[in-house]
């Protein structure tokens, strides 16, 4: 069984470790609050694991390293709350800073009482474990309940500090409700408890930043970076969510390319033909359900998967689409530019047609379209 001292200095260099790495992370990416605010967390726990690593054994420190070492364990706390604020982009209530604040010092405040009033130092402790459960349900709600972003990692996170949260409820409870007293015995299950948890919260945090930071990489990849539509490589991903073998859904494709795109460019230059590309772009978006899928197929070309539609139905949208973009001017600095587009719509004929062989087919209604004039629609 390993001794007060040897868990003392494993908790201690292990904060230390994870101080090193944070460190490097935060520089490497200072512009991520989220990273400090971590980092300070771990800066906290690990001057809080010193100062009692220096007396592994002495159980009842004196009131000022008391009230220190809560503090500085309320405030690895706490930081590791507002990291978690700053990593999915949220600010800080005036009310919530100052019930965070109260949180914090309190524990430290309490430790006053108890040579002025006679409290007993367990009922200290115990002020210390309420506190520090609070804050833990607080991370877990950030998470669980608000569910801001769709990220696996960040479920490790909340899982660690829901352990912490009831580990510190029981250790309130027994303090409060039983005559338990604080001794090696306690001492030593509450650093192990610590040390397999803490390594959950900061591996956890380290992965929530790189999951992040790669699903953005790819969403990237996938994105025309001009009118935020899918690129081409984008649309392979996209089409792994459809059912295309499913023979009992129909799916069609339009491929539209807007006119004279050319001469647009000549009048506006081209920054006011890009303009142009947003405002189509948004105006298809506007028009398309959720599950349909929009792509920047080309220069001035669009691609536009529709699920579960017929090809009448899908005839009827690229109809709607043009009268939309026919009947609205386009206001490009103060200017307004009439703008056509040009449709070819194809049912993907399955299940032995290909994706590819049916965007054929719309090209070649697309071709049609063009050689009968622009501005329509064409099967
Ligand atoms: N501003 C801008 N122009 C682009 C972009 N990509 C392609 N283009 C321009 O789009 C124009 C396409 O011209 P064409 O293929 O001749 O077709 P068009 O003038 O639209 O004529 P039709 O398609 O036959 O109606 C070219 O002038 C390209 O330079 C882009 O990202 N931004």
């Amino acid at each position: 069984m390993l001794d007060l001292a040897t868990l003392s200095f494993s908790s201690t260099v292990s904060r230390a470790a994870y101080f090193a790495v944070f460190l490097i992370l935060a520089l490497r990416q200072r512009e991520k609050s989220y990273l400090w605010h971590w980092l300070g967390a771990i800066m906290a726990s690990l001057l809080g694991a010193m100062m009692l690593a220096k007396e592994p054994t002495n159980l009842t420190l004196p009131m000022l390293e008391s009230m220190q070492i809560f503090t500085l364990y309320m405030a690895s706390l706490v930081l590791s709350w507002s990291g978690l604020r700053r990593f999915y982009g949220l600010h800080f209530h005036i009310y919530a800073i100052v019930a965070v604040v109260i949180l914090t010092v309190t524990p430290a405040l309490a430790c006053l009482l108890v040579p002025w009033f006679g409290i007993a130092k367990t009922t200290v402790a115990s002020i210390y474990f309420l506190c520090a459960t609070v804050v833990s349900v607080m991370v877990v709600v950030e998470i669980l309940i608000a569910r801001r972003e769709d990220l696996w990692s960040q479920i490790v996170v909340a899982v660690a500090f829901g352990i912490y949260a009831l580990g510190f409820a029981l250790s309130a409870g027994m303090l409060i409700l039983t005559d338990l007293q604080i001794s090696t015995e306690t001492a030593r299950v509450t650093i192990i408890f610590d040390q397999i948890n803490s390594v959950l919260v900061y591996v956890g945090y380290v992965a929530m930043s790189g999951e992040r930071a790669n699903l953005q990489l790819r969403h990237q990849a996938d994105t025309d970076a001009l009118t935020g539509l899918f690129n081409r490589r984008g649309i392979q991903h996209a089409l792994t969510r459809l059912d295309l073998k499913n023979p009992g859904s129909t799916v069609c494709v339009l491929l539209g390319d807007l006119d004279h795109f050319k001469r647009i460019n000549d009048t506006l230059g081209h920054e006011g033909g890009d303009a142009v590309l947003k405002i189509f772009a948004k105006r298809l978006k506007n028009l398309m359900r959720r599950d349909d899928i929009a792509v920047r197929w080309g220069g001035e070309e669009f691609l536009v998967v529709l699920t579960h539609t017929t090809i009448d139905e899908a005839g009827a949208f690229a109809e709607r689409l043009r009268k939309h973009i026919e009947s609205e001017p386009f206001v490009i600095s103060a200017q307004a530019i009439n703008v056509t587009i040009s449709i070819g719509v194809a049912e993907i004929e399955r299940p032995q047609e290909t994706f590819d062989k049916a965007i054929g087919r719309a090209d070649d209604a697309l071709y049609q379209a063009k050689h009968d004039g622009r501005n329509r629609v064409c099967r």
